[in-house]
This record gives C-alpha cells, sequence and structure tokens, in this order.
C-alpha cells in the first residue's frame, strides 16, 4: 500500500452507480468521499444504505473533495469535471474517452498544474499490449464494433447522414472512418476506439468501424494491430448494463481495477 487516496465520481448511471457501491463496500485503499450527478434527490436515493454516504456536490466541485475524480456522466459535461479536476492538480479518470481526443490541451494543462490523466480500459481489452506495441513501429491500428442497434440510437452521425438504426435487419455498417471523427459522430458509443487510439498511433491513423447488427446482443470490439513485435487480434464481448445498454457491465469493473492500481503494491499489467 502506497497510502489512501480519495475518490470522487461525476455521475451515477451504469458506471459510475456501479463504481460508488464497490467502492462504498470497502476496497484497500481508496475512500468515496464526494459524488454529483444531474438530479441531487435521485442521488441521494444512490446513495441511500451507503456505510459512508459521499457529500452530494456539483460536477466542478468534485475535485475539491478527492485527491481521484472519476468522470463518469454523460460527454457533454465532460469539460465541466475535467477542466476542474485538471486545475487542482488531481488524477482525473475519464470514462468518456471520445470526449477527451478533441480536448487534448488538457493534457498540456495537466502537464502544467501536476494532474495525472488516466484513462482506463474501459469497455476494450489489451491496451497493455498496443501500448507495448506503440514502444516499436506500428503499420495499423483498427477496430470494428458491432453493436444491437438500440445500442446506436440518437448517434449524431446517424442523424445527421438519415440512418435509421432501429430499422436495421441484417448487419449494416454504419460508420468507416478514423477514431477522431468516429468519437465525433458517436460520442455516446464508441469511446473504446478513442481509448485505442490514445494507447497506440493516435485518433487520426486509428481506423473504426461501426456496425449495426441485429444477430448479436453483445456489444462487440475486436482490435488488429500490425506492428514490427507482433500481430494482435482480440475480441471483446460485452454484456449491455441493465441501466444503460450502451455501457458494457465490465465498464465499472475496469476503473475499478484502474484505480486499485493506483495503490496497490503489487500491480500487474503495464
Ligand atoms: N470508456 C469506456 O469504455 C466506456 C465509456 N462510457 C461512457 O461513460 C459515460 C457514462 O456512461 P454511463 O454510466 O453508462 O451513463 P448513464 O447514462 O448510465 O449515467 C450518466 C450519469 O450522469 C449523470 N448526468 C447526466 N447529465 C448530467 C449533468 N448535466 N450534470 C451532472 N450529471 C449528469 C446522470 O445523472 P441523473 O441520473 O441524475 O440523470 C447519471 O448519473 C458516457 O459518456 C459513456 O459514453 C460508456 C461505456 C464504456
Ligand atoms: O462496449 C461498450 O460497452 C461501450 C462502448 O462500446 C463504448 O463506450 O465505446
Amino acid at each position: 500500500m502506497t497510502g489512501e487516496l480519495t475518490v470522487a465520481i461525476g455521475g451515477l448511471g451504469a458506471i459510475g452507480g456501479h463504481l460508488a457501491r464497490a467502492l462504498d463496500a470497502g476496497v484497500e485503499g481508496l475512500r468515496l468521499v464526494a459524488v454529483a450527478a444531474r438530479d441531487p434527490e435521485k442521488a441521494q436515493r444512490s446513495i441511500e444504505g451507503f456505510r459512508a454516504p459521499p457529500a452530494i456536490v456539483s460536477l466542478p466541485d468534485l475535485a475539491e473533495h478527492a485527491d481521484i475524480v472519476v468522470e463518469a456522466a454523460p460527454a457533454a459535461v465532460f469539460e465541466q469535471i475535467a477542466e476542474a479536476a485538471i486545475a487542482r492538480g488531481r488524477i482525473f479518470v475519464p470514462s468518456s474517452v471520445g470526449a477527451l481526443l478533441p480536448r487534448m490541451h488538457l493534457v498540456a494543462r495537466a502537464r502544467e498544474t501536476g494532474a495525472r490523466i488516466v484513462v482506463p480500459t474501459g469497455a476494450l481489452l489489451g491496451l497493455d499490449a498496443v501500448r507495448a506495441a506503440a514502444e516499436g513501429r506500428v503499420e495499423s491500428v483498427t477496430i470494428q464494433t458491432r453493436k444491437p442497434p438500440r445500442g446506436l440510437e440518437g448517434a449524431p452521425y446517424l442523424i445527421e447522414h438519415g440512418i435509421n438504426v432501429l430499422g436495421i435487419t441484417e448487419p449494416t455498417i454504419v460508420f468507416k472512418g478514423n477514431a477522431f471523427d468516429a468519437a465525433k459522430g458517436f460520442p455516446a458509443n464508441v469511446n473504446v476506439a478513442a481509448a485505442l487510439a490514445l494507447a497506440g498511433i493516435g485518433p487520426e491513423r486509428t481506423m473504426v468501424e461501426i456496425w449495426g447488427d441485429p444477430t448479436v446482443t453483445r456489444n462487440t470490439h475486436t482490435i488488429q494491430v500490425e506492428a514490427e513485435a507482433a500481430r494482435l487480434t482480440m475480441t471483446i464481448e460485452n454484456v449491455p448494463s441493465e441501466e444503460n445498454p450502451r455501457t458494457g457491465r465490465i465498464t465499472p469493473l475496469s476503473i475499478l481495477a484502474c484505480l486499485r492500481g493506483l495503490t496497490s503494491t503489487l500491480k500487474v499489467g503495464s
């Protein structure tokens, strides 16, 4: 153990709610001290029965309370959480990773304030191997995402292009392009592509395919990396969470594992 770190969470939905409950149940070296959500009364109900109820605060105030600020809210409010956490020199752990891509100035700002931005693997897999490969020469990185159509509903790219995903009756490719454009067009759907881009060769060179696929029940991501040191092919099939079908159940678990890695004496994986 390297000492206790306090944690604040912005958002108490599929990710934040699960994470808050897990931290309150007890995780060595981590203590939940503050949460924020849109509706404070709903937030109060979410933390009812907690052993040590955290303070309910506003999004920017999370950073005043804790060493680690976890963002688990819609991409639209990402900046409110991120800017305050980084200005205050905290460890900032984003879930809405797609929202970080057009805001890379936050990394430069963190360098000035002493903050850290720790991107969890989230709903993806294998970012340790991608990072290792990217220490050498990488030819290409691609990710193919297949989701049940309702998991893509409402994405700005689909609305702009008049694509009705709910009408899809067979596997259909709805987007092909780089990770930067994917994150812009699907801000609530392809955080995994953004994390992959940051782990490897950047958002311009990381190529993304998004499929609406009525034959799958899980959010399925397949990564292919062609590098000098290795060829990687990896697939993860995520069970959608009950609270939000866009979000795989593994996501809060990955963030919890990431937070443990910030305090644990034994840490496995790069
Ligand atoms: N990195 C990854 O691998 C993954 C990332 N994600 C991303 O993580 C983020 C969170 O996902 P998820 O937990 O499923 O989302 P949910 O929709 O389940 O929960 C969102 C939470 O944010 C709160 N919220 C909404 N608007 C505001 C606001 N204006 N101010 C304060 N709080 C607000 C909601 O509060 P209330 O309940 O009061 O409305 C709710 O508690 C999303 O951006 C999602 O795309 C998702 C899956 C994987
Ligand atoms: O697979 C998931 O659960 C979520 C997802 O695609 C993402 O946010 O990128």
